[in-house]
């Protein structure tokens, strides 16, 4: 049960789910088809609002079945279950925007414009998604001109690329910055606040990735760097999503636009790189700008073993036996501790960082993983493998958040509630004491063996002893240990003797029956 990092109530969903929000989150509705492949679509709409901070929720018009080599199959999504999915979300939901994408037929365009009526939003994004970047049909012209009629007039802007804008505006062709500009005005006719038509295919490379926006009045050009990459697909869907959510957020179009723009060249440059499908085009990396869990280099899955002999430096002891702490520590995994932490009380920032680096240096050469005590900030300059935290310190869940999943957090806990609030934000493990008085932290409440023992009978997370252990009383511990005790904590037993290491063979020796039983 405890032998991950993390324990089983955390996913990756706390990550990106903000520091404990409150407040409402900006909430885009996203009214599109499903793409089995996960690159455009539905998928990439809730991808991109997830990326953007923005709640998406979903109407879905059809399901295709696509990958990077084409579309394979679509079914259009019941009129009745369309329908329900609209006034479900709208009528409960406080929907900022919605965002179309694929509208396979004339009555699922009808039903959206009569909900649209009875639900009014505050923006509405339209990318008439006509032709699939793989060059398939998506619907009919029959459907392209209900959208014109019913749809553009409420719109606040809709995203054509060129071969869309050529069926919309009715020309043969739009291939040129001139087309794009005839026909934006058309589209504009139908009744759309803005409309952008997106030059990502012009065949002059020099005007290549130049997108017009027009309001009426005024053209506005945004120029983006062409990427070269091939994973594509799905980057239409993106660039409206993203116009949905920065709208949702309260950002005006033309900026909305900007932004939007901005994110998908970085997508794109962080796609060029991955390798989804067999096909000529994959998806985006829309998460970029998330860290790789993937890719992070486990130093510890931690283990509740690990918590069986801790040691817990103080620089006051090592100073005083003449030695630098990680001399303390080098000694103390030397005779047998399980994992070291690093409790600095007094020193500066600079001076317990650079002595973090030296003690990670040892500790990774035994593989005992090395925790801060306090200092999540040193704990992450430093590259340890955790923090320890007491209950006035940053709150796990926080500290969860910036640290991720697969660093050791443990938290100092008096009473069961604390313990299980410290389950649920995301701690591996919890310090409990003082167990004994004891001089090294004085003015600590001292819990005894039964308020240690009630606390481990409650705990869901491992449970490590501290306070006034030592060789002589440690047995008493760990000798009627509830399931849930692994270890002992323990300063000046350790680090206020003359010989670290041999201070800690003697603590070994004496519980290492407790632990083989
Ligand atoms: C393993 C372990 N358990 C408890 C503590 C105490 O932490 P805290 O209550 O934050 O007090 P300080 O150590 O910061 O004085 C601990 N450090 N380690
Ligand atoms: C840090 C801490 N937290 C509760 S008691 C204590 C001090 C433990 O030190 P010692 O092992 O010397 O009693
Ligand atoms: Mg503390």
């Amino acid at each position: 049960m405890y032998s991950l990092a993390v324990p089983a109530n955390i996913g990756l969903s706390l990550l990106p789910a903000a520091v404990s929000e409150s407040c409402r989150k900006p909430h885009v509705l996203s009214v599109s088809g499903s793409d089995s492949g996960g690159g455009a679509g539905m998928q990439a709409d809730i991808k991109a609002c997830g990326a953007l901070g923005v709640y998406c929720s979903a109407a879905i018009t059809a399901i295709t079945a696509q990958n990077t080599t084409g579309v394979q199959g679509i079914q259009v999504t019941p009129e009745n279950i369309f329908a329900m999915q609209l006034q479900s979300v709208l009528s409960d939901m406080e929907v900022d925007v919605v965002k179309t994408g694929m509208l396979p037929t004339v009555q699922i365009i009808d039903i959206l414009r009569s909900q649209l009526e009875s639900y009014p939003v505050k923006g509405l994004v339209v990318d008439p998604v006509l032709i699939a970047s793989s060059g398939d049909c998506l619907t009919s012209h029959e459907v392209a001109d209900m959208l014109c009629k019913r749809l553009l007039p409420l719109a606040d802007i809709v995203t054509p690329n060129l071969t869309e804008a050529a069926v919309l505006s009715g020309k043969s062709r739009v291939c040129t910055l001139l087309d794009m500009q005839e026909a934006a005005k058309i589209i504009k006719d139908f009744g759309p606040r803005y409309v952008l038509v997106k030059g990502g295919h012009l065949q002059d490379i020099s005007e290549a990735n130049v997108d017009l926006l027009y309001d009426g009045e005024t053209f506005y050009d945004f120029h983006g760097t062409r990427v070269e990459t091939l994973n594509t697909h799905g980057t239409g869907c993106t660039l409206a999503s993203c116009i949905a959510a920065e709208m949702a957020k309260g950002v005006q179009i033309p900026e909305a636009v900007k932004a939007a723009k901005g994110y998908i060249q970085a997508a794109l440059e962080h796609s060029k790189n991955m390798k989804i499908g067999k096909g000529p085009h994959g998806p985006l990396n829309h998460f970029f700008a998330f860290p790789e869990y993937s890719k992070i280099r486990r130093h510890h899955l931690f283990k509740a073993s690990d918590l069986r002999l801790y040691a817990v430096t103080d620089s006051g002891m090592n100073k005083r036996w003449q030695r630098s702490t990680a001399e303390a520590v080098r000694s103390a995994i030397e005779g047998g501790a399980t994992i070291v932490q690093l409790r600095e009380k007094e020193a500066e920032s600079s001076d317990f960082f650079k002595e973090a680096v030296a003690c990670i240096e040892v500790a990774r050469k035994s593989g005992v993983p090395l925790v801060i005590n306090d200092r999540l900030d040193i704990a992450m300059a430093c590259g340890a493998d955790g923090v320890h935290l007491g209950q006035s310190d940053l709150p796990v869940r926080e500290a969860r958040m910036l640290l991720g999943l697969d660093k050791i957090i443990g938290v100092s806990c008096k009473t069961v509630e604390q313990v299980q609030k410290a389950y649920e934000d995301g701690a591996n493990y919890v310090g409990c004491g003082g167990v004994y008085p004891t001089n090294t932290k004085r003015n600590n409440r001292t819990i005894g063996l039964e308020g240690l023992y009630a606390i481990c009978s409650a705990s869901p997370l491992p449970v490590v002893a501290i306070g006034g252990i030592n060789e002589f009383n440690a047995e008493e511990v760990l000798r009627d240990r509830p399931s849930t005790l692994h270890g002992i904590a323990v300063v000046s037993a350790l680090f206020d003797k003359p010989v670290v290491c041999k201070a800690t063979q003697v603590l070994a020796g004496k519980i290492s029956e407790f632990f083989h039983r």
